[in-house]
């Protein structure tokens, strides 16, 4: 089994460089689906387990994918096949935004229902209801989802019960290639949105409001490739950001958008920790002492659900009582339990976090049970006394390039190492049940 093993302690400095967005990426290889002729080009992907899915389900669906570092080229101007089938779907629940494109291009789609996972039920209805408004027929049965229209979608107007990231996506990604015009209110503002509309126009389509609660998008009759260049990841930023406070550490995060991260930095200065705008990136100096504040997590400009365990994390270690509450995903806090094992004094009360800090963190073996409770874990691993291991690593690799690699560069005591299970022998099983 794999596991990082941290010993706490070291002040983190230095510079590190952030990679390309995880949840920008992932949509913008969906939507290269689109393009009926011509290649797309995209640039500065990250080398995540999660875009080796979304490339294989492209795949699977006919498209043509080729991978050279961070460059990734994608070639969909055969006919398309119509189903993203459950092995892909299981392991990546954004293989569900190839359901747009493919009904937009084909007039057709079948995906997997996606399951439930570690941070809730998270059930696409939203994106179902626009594809039924621009005049899809959406059935659900045996663990597939069908959808399909006569001819073209039609342009509507969608009102989102949330602003889902998802839904705005695939809505969008349907839209561009609708009959008409399509509206899509109380949609999501984040910097992915942004990203994915500027991707569309550069391929032809005409997007407008991305960034604003209302998108407006005049679909076109086809499609070309185009080139794109991916914005920088801002929970990696805001990860390391928070490595460097946690331990009074001075770090530059390159690459990070400053008008991408103003909640967190915010929150961060509310807490003692120094955030200086650089040329290149957000200098993060931690204080001697952090100071407890309250978070609640929102849909953008709010304060990002992605970086609630991290700063659960922080928060750990700030003099005072912190309260965290997650309005975003109803069951976010499985970590919790993994830094009680850690000696931490926390509770949960419904969908808040009560905090009694500073607490003296011990290390000791967790498990990470998503991709920001295994990035957590480890930041408290930094502080903590003596050795944490950190196993279920498949998750940490789902959104993290070399993350122990960049800590160890920032000089955190870290590695990554393959140890053996500890496998119970029977006689010692059957001694205890006599
Ligand atoms: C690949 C990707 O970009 N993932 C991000 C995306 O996930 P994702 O797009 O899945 O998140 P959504 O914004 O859709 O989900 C937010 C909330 O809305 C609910 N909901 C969503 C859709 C729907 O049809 N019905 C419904 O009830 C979800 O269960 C959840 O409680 O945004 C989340 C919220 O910022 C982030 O945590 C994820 O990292
Ligand atoms: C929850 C996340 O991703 P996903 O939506 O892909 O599960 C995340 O990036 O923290």
């Amino acid at each position: 089994m794999e596991k990082i093993i941290v010993r706490g302690g070291n002040r983190l400095s230095g510079t590190v460089k952030v990679e390309g967005a995880k949840n920008a990426v992932l949509p913008v290889i969906a939507a290269t689906l689109l393009a009926s002729e011509g290649k797309s080009m995209i640039h500065d992907v990250p080398a995540l387990s999660d875009v080796y899915t979304i490339s294989e389900v492209l795949r699977y669906l006919n498209a043509e994918v080729t991978m050279e570092g961070n460059r990734v080229v994608v070639d969909a101007s055969r006919e398309l096949k119509l189903e993203a089938p459950f092995e892909y779907v299981r392991k990546m629940r954004a293989s569900v935004l190839v359901m747009g494109p493919l009904l937009a291009r084909n007039g057709r789609a079948r995906v997997a229902l996606p399951g439930g996972c570690a941070i809730g039920s998270r059930p696409i209805d939203q994106h179902l209801k626009g594809f039924e408004a621009m005049g899809a027929s959406v059935k659900v049965g045996n663990g597939f989802i069908d959808a399909e229209v006569n001819g073209r979608l039609r342009g509507a107007k969608i009102y989102l019960d949330f602003p889902s990231v998802g839904a705005t996506e695939n809505i969008m990604m349907a839209a561009v290639l609708a009959e008409g015009t399509t509206v899509i209110e109380n949609c999501a503002k984040e910097p992915e949105i942004v990203d994915l509309a500027n991707f569309l126009n550069a391929m032809g389509a005409k997007v407008r409001g991305a960034g604003t609660g209302t998108i407006r998008i005049e679909g076109v009759a086809d499609l070309r490739g185009a080139t794109h260049t991916v914005i920088p990841d801002r929970i990696e930023a805001g990860t390391f950001m928070v490595a460097a406070a946690i331990t009074g550490g001075n770090v530059l995060v390159q690459g990070a958008v400053p008008e991408h991260l103003s909640s967190l930095v915010a929150k961060l200065e509310e807490m003692g920790v120094t955030v200086v705008e650089e040329e290149n990136g957000l200098r993060v100096i931690g204080p001697e002492k952090l100071k407890a504040v309250d978070i609640k997590t929102m849909p953008h400009p709010g304060f990002p659900t992605d970086m609630q365990s991290q700063m659960m994390a922080l928060l750990l270690k700030a003099e005072g009582t912190s309260m965290i509450t997650e309005t975003v995903f109803e069951n976010r806090f499985m970590h919790v339990e993994e830094f009680r094992r850690m000696n931490a004094d926390i509770k949960i009360e419904g969908r808040s976090v009560i905090i009694n800090g500073p607490c003296n963190l011990q290390g000791a073996e967790v498990a990470a049970t998503d991709l920001r409770a295994a990035a957590a874990l480890i930041l408290a691993g930094l502080v903590a006394e003596g050795y944490t291991r950190v196993t279920e690593l498949k998750h940490l690799d789902r959104g993290y390039v070399r993350f122990h690699e960049k800590l160890a560069a920032l000089g955190a005591n870290i590695e990554r190492v393959r140890e053996e299970e500890t496998v119970w022998e029977e006689a010692k099983v059957t001694d205890l049940n006599v």
